[in-house]
């Protein structure tokens, strides 16, 4: 599959036309229908599925999401009752009819107090409860005995819709809060899927744009199939070498969790065999798809060809031109959203800080400390390396039990910090966008954005590092003079989710599309962080120069001395 050709074709989406109406479309469609044939209209005309006369159905409730076990539980008393044949088969017709209506109904409202909503053709109904695992899917006991050992009592929105969509083998794209369950929501229908290990190589494979998610990712898959033998690895843990070695060895895995970049390579050196993949999952699915990660996913979509694929997209956000773009590799979607698209979750506190220059930010955060505002975990944001590594320097003077992460760390060091953070061990954790997706730190008080996001979806994620599984967090974001003409990007996202905003800044003007590319591509020119003064900073910046000059110097003398050598060498020869 060619990605870059969709995604051709994907600028050509009218987005203008189309942002109106799908503006128009988000906020009504959880409401029932008022006006069906401006809906039928509407549905047609966005039609992200290309299949508008089934989905015109499942929001008009004209067609039902129907399974066997729905419609059969009529009385059978009822229906002899009629004398004549006919009658009889009226009767029964009428009653089925009235019995699915009621069911569909009855899973309307079900979605809606979820706030789940579903767009695509047949879509199986939701799960109520873990129980119906058992009883309607017939789960195997271990996979119930690690639910109850895990303490979850409910599926989480996410996890209910989910489930019963990937158990019935549909292609699923699935956007839900940060900290909703999504990691459990694709487990669970693998993990019954799979059935039990079997030595035929790698059946599903999961893939996550960090080393750490996907980490997190192997050690959930390990809690949930305690019980089973599976064999579930990172291309960390199961060397290249090791695979490539012994054919046989090769065979012996079920499940793969990977980073694009080590996956390619292993399917470049022809490590790893893909072909009996069935199930395919890209998390932070937008992040796998843009730019930087693009070519490598379609390399690996083009490794998995077992005609059986099931593809699955989970994040908490997707932007449309992304869903156009998934939406021509997938084959009849099922497009499942959880609440508001692209928006953070309601349980957290969002407080936006002006503190005008850069030197502002180590002051509020130095107040933060002295008011007791910091009360740890709490992690912090920047948008660079170089910053991660200055805060920490000027962190560590104030006596905080602070630790860095960025990708300049090596792997164990990350580890490390990743262990420490989790154990409670580090309080303030510095860190670049690596931390910002997926990572589930549980009771992250507060998430600080040191430095202002370069998008929404940065944003988002940034911040859904606290207030996850239904838990309350904090997340405060400096801003700078600078960064004042993006600051409504933040400000739509804390107002759809019920946070208070000044009235002045409601008022504030979007930026335009094009400045927000502009600094989704190049983070905004920062002063470095240093509360040393000016003076001492000069002094210390005139030193390194002499020293890298002294350098320099007694180089080319080197260079000379061996020149001249090397001659008189030659002349005597
Ligand atoms: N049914 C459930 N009941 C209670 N807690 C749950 C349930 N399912 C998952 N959790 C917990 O919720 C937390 C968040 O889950 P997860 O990491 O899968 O979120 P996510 O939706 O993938 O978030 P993100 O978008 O940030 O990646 C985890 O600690 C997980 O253990």
């Amino acid at each position: 599959m060619d990605l870059f050709r969709i995604l051709g074709t994907g600028a050509k989406f009218n987005k203008k036309r189309f942002n109106e109406d799908i503006g128009l479309f988000e906020p009504t469609s959880t409401q029932e229908t008022k006006d069906p044939d401006s809906q039928t209209n509407l549905i047609q005309e966005i039609d992200f599925f290309h299949n508008s006369k089934r989905a015109t159905d499942e929001v008009l409730g004209t067609k039902h999401t129907k399974t066997e076990e729905q419609i059969v539980n009529f009385s059978e008393d009822q229906i002899a009752q009629s004398n004549s044949d006919e009658n009889e088969k009226e009767h029964k017709s009428s009653f089925i009819r009235s019995n699915e209506i009621a069911i569909h109904e009855d899973v309307k409202v079900f979605r809606k107090r979820h706030q789940i909503r579903v767009y695509g053709t047949d879509i199986p109904d939701p799960l109520r409860s873990f129980s119906e695992l058992e009883t309607k899917y017939d789960f195997q006991s271990y996979i119930i005995r690690n639910l109850e050992s895990m303490a979850y009592d409910q599926p989480t929105p996410i996890q209910m819709q989910v489930v019963p969509t990937m158990l019935h083998g549909r292609d699923i794209m699935a956007m839900a809060p940060t900290g909703s369950g999504k990691t459990l929501a694709y487990i669970l229908p693998i993990l019954h899927d799979l059935k039990g290990p079997e030595k035929v190589g790698y059946r599903a494979l999961i893939i996550s744009p960090t080393r750490e998610l996907e980490q997190q990712i192997y050690r959930d898959f390990k809690r949930m199939s305690v019980g089973k033998s599976y064999k579930i690895c990172t291309l960390t843990r199961v060397t290249a070498a090791t695979q490539s070695q012994d054919p046989r060895l090769r065979k012996k895995f079920d499940i793969l969790i990977s980073t694009p970049l080590r996956l390619v390579r292993a399917i470049q050196q022809e490590n790893i065999d893909l072909k009996n993949v069935r199930h395919l999952i890209l998390d932070e699915a937008d992040k796998l798809l843009e730019l930087g990660f693009l070519e490598q996913t379609d390399e690996i979509f083009a490794a998995c060809a077992n005609p059986k694929l099931q593809k699955s997209l989970f994040s908490a956000t997707l932007p449309s031109g992304v869903e156009t773009l998934a939406n021509s590799f997938m084959k009849d979607p099922i497009r499942v959203v959880i609440g508001l698209k692209n928006a953070a979750t309601d349980t957290i506190k969002q407080k936006l800080v002006y503190v005008g220059q850069e030197e502002g930010k180590l002051i509020a955060i130095r107040q933060l400390i002295q008011q007791g505002g910091l009360k740890p975990p709490v992690l912090i944001f920047v948008q660079s390396i170089e910053r991660a590594k200055e805060l920490f320097h000027e962190l560590i003077y104030d006596g905080i039990n602070v630790d860095v992460i960025h990708s300049e760390r090596t792997k164990a060091q990350r580890d490390a910090v990743v262990l420490s953070f989790r154990q409670g061990k580090i309080w303030v954790l510095i860190s670049t966008e690596l931390m910002a997706r997926g990572m589930d730190f549980k009771g992250v008080n507060l998430v600080i954005n040191y430095d202002f996001p370069q998008s929404v979806q940065s944003y988002i994620h940034r911040i859904g590092r606290t207030g996850r599984a239904g838990k309350s967090g904090e997340a405060v974001t400096f801003y700078t003079k600078d960064d004042a003409p993006y600051l409504k990007i933040i400000v739509n996202v804390m107002k759809d989710s019920g946070c208070e905003v000044p009235d002045w800044m409601l008022k504030l003007k979007n930026p335009t599309k094009e400045s927000k590319h502009q600094l989704r591509k190049k983070p905004i020119k920062r002063k470095t962080i240093d509360t040393r003064s000016y003076y001492d900073i000069k002094k210390i910046k005139r030193k390194r120069e002499i020293i890298e000059a002294s350098k320099r110097r007694k180089a080319r003398k080197l260079s000379t001395s061996a020149k001249e050598k090397s001659t008189m060498t030659n002349e005597k020869s």
